[in-house]
C-alpha cells in the first residue's frame, strides 16, 4: 500500500460524516472487507452517538455459510452490536446462481433494513473491487457506463445502500485487522479460477509490472463515471427540448438522432425505450445502434416491447402490439402505467384495443392518433364486447391517463 493512500479509519469516518441519518446497517459477510467495515463503523459510531446494527447472509450454498455467519454473530455480541443471520430459501433452483444470489442477498437485505429502520445498509466494496470490475468490463468492451465506478450510495428495492470504501485497498484493510488481531473468513471462492473476478484479481498481480495496479484502475473508472455524468447531462438537455409525450408514446425530433453524437443519441434512445416500456434493464449496445441506424435512414424498428417509428419530423416510440396483446386488468391499471377510470360493471376487463377492437371505432382518426398506437393503447372489454377506447375517442364516460409516477420523462 502507498503511503499517500488513505487510512481506512479517516476515509470510513469522512464518508459517513456525509450521511443523513441516525441509524446504520452493515452487510457482514465476515470476510476482511466487510469484518473491517464492522469495526470500523462501530468506533465511529460509539464517537458520534449512532446506532449500529448488522446482518449477514447465508445463501444456503456452502456448507460452512452457516458457521461463518455465527462467528460474525459472535464478534457483533463482543462489540455490542446488534446481528441478524438472514437465510435465503431460494438457493439450488437451477439459473445463475451467483446473479441470483446477489439479487436475494439485496433483497433480504433491504427488508431486514427496512424492518430495523436502518438509514444506510453499509457494503464493503473497496478500490479492489472498482479495479477488478474494470479489468472485468474491459474483456467484455464496455462502454463509459460499464467502465465507470461503482455508485459510493444508491438505492434498491426502495432502501438506501453506501460503500463507504471504495478509496480503501484490501491490504490497508487486513493490516488494520492484523494490527488489531482479528481473524476473518476466508471464502474458498476466491480461490476458484472458474470466476472472473478472481482470474481478474490474480491478472492485476502481473499488471502491477507496468503500473496498471489497482489503485491507478479505481482512478480510471472515477474518470468513466465522471464522463458518464456529462454524458448522461447532455442527454437530458437534448430530451428536455427535443422530446414529448403524446398519448403515452414519446415523440422525439428527427434531429436528436441525426445531428448530435452517436453517443448522445444513443443514450436518449435508451431511455426512452425504457420509459415506454416500464422496463427498467438496458437495451443491449448492439441491437440499440443497429435501431439508431434504421432510425437515421428513416426507418423504424421494434425492441424492448417499442415499436418506433419515423416521419419527416419525429421518431414515435410507442408500445408495440405484440408486447402487450396478452396484458389484462381488472383493477383499471394496465401494462404498469395506465389508469382507467370509468362506469366499471362486473365482468369488464382492460385489454389492448388491436385490430379487432379498432374496427369497432370507425371515426378513430379524429383522435388524431397513429393507428400501430391506438391498436396497442389499453380499451374496455366485457367479454367480446368493445365498451370503451378512451385514446381513440370511444366512449366518453371513460378516461385513460398515465399513472403520475410515470407521466413525466426525465431521464
Ligand atoms: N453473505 C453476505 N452477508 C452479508 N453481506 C454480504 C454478504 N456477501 C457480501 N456482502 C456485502 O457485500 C459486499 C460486497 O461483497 P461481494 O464483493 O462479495 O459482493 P458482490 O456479489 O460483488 O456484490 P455487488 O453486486 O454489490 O458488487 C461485502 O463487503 C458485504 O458488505
Amino acid at each position: 500500500m502507498s503511503q499517500s493512500e488513505i487510512s481506512p479509519e479517516h476515509a470510513v469516518s469522512e464518508f459517513l460524516a456525509s450521511l443523513p441519518g441516525l441509524t446504520l446497517g452493515v452487510a457482514v459477510s465476515g470476510g476482511s472487507d466487510s469484518l473491517a467495515l464492522l469495526h470500523l463503523v462501530h468506533e465511529w459510531a460509539r464517537l458520534n452517538h449512532t446506532k449500529v446494527v448488522a446482518a449477514t447472509v447465508d445463501h444456503g450454498l456452502r456448507p460452512e455459510a452457516a458457521g461463518e455467519a455465527r462467528q460474525v454473530a459472535g464478534v457483533c455480541d463482543g462489540l455490542g452490536v446488534s446481528h441478524t443471520t438472514l437465510t435465503w430459501q431460494g438457493a439450488g433452483s437451477g439459473g445463475n446462481i451467483q446473479s441470483m444470489a446477489r439479487d436475494a442477498r439485496y433483497r433480504l437485505l433491504a427488508d431486514w433494513a427496512k424492518n430495523e429502520q436502518v438509514d444506510f445498509v453499509l457494503l464493503g466494496h473497496t478500490q479492489d473491487d472498482l479495479a477488478e470490475n474494470l479489468l472485468i468490463r474491459l474483456a467484455r468492451r464496455a462502454g463509459v457506463d460499464g467502465l465507470a465506478s461503482m455508485d459510493d450510495r444508491f438505492e434498491r428495492q426502495h432502501q438506501r445502500f453506501a460503500r463507504p470504501m471504495l478509496d480503501v485497498s484490501r491490504a490497508h484493510l487486513q493490516s488494520y485487522l492484523q494490527d488489531r488481531d482479528i481473524q476473518w473468513v476466508d471464502d474458498p471462492s476466491n480461490e476458484d479460477e472458474v470466476f472472473d473476478r478472481v482470474r481478474a484479481r490474480r491478472a492485476l498481480v502481473t499488471l502491477a509490472d507496468v503500473g496498471i495496479d489497482s489503485s491507478a484502475l479505481a482512478q480510471v473508472s472515477r474518470n468513466m463515471s465522471d464522463a458518464k455524468v456529462a454524458l448522461h447531462d447532455q442527454m437530458a438537455d437534448l430530451a428536455w427540448t427535443h422530446a414529448r409525450i403524446e398519448s403515452g408514446d414519446l415523440l422525439i425530433r428527427r434531429e436528436a438522432f441525426t445531428d448530435v453524437p452517436v453517443e448522445i443519441s444513443r443514450r436518449l434512445l435508451l431511455v426512452a425505450l425504457q420509459w415506454v416500456s416500464g422496463n427498467g434493464y438496458a437495451a443491449r449496445r448492439e441491437p440499440l445502434v443497429a435501431l439508431l441506424r434504421s432510425i437515421q435512414q428513416n426507418q423504424g424498428g421494434t425492441l424492448q416491447g417499442c415499436l418506433v417509428t419515423v416521419d419527416d419530423q419525429n421518431c414515435r416510440i410507442g408500445r408495440e402490439y405484440a408486447a402487450v396483446k396478452s396484458l389484462s386488468a381488472v383493477d383499471g391499471i394496465w401494462d404498469g402505467r395506465w389508469n382507467l377510470e370509468g362506469p366499471y360493471q362486473p365482468g369488464f376487463e382492460v385489454r389492448a384495443l388491436g385490430e379487432e377492437g379498432l374496427r369497432q371505432v370507425p371515426d378513430w382518426r379524429e383522435s388524431g392518433l397513429v393507428r400501430s398506437s391506438l391498436i396497442a393503447s389499453p380499451a374496455v372489454w366485457g367479454g367480446d364486447m368493445l365498451v370503451a377506447a378512451p385514446l381513440a375517442g370511444y366512449n366518453k364516460a371513460w378516461s385513460a391517463k398515465l399513472l403520475p409516477e410515470r407521466a413525466v420523462f426525465l431521464p
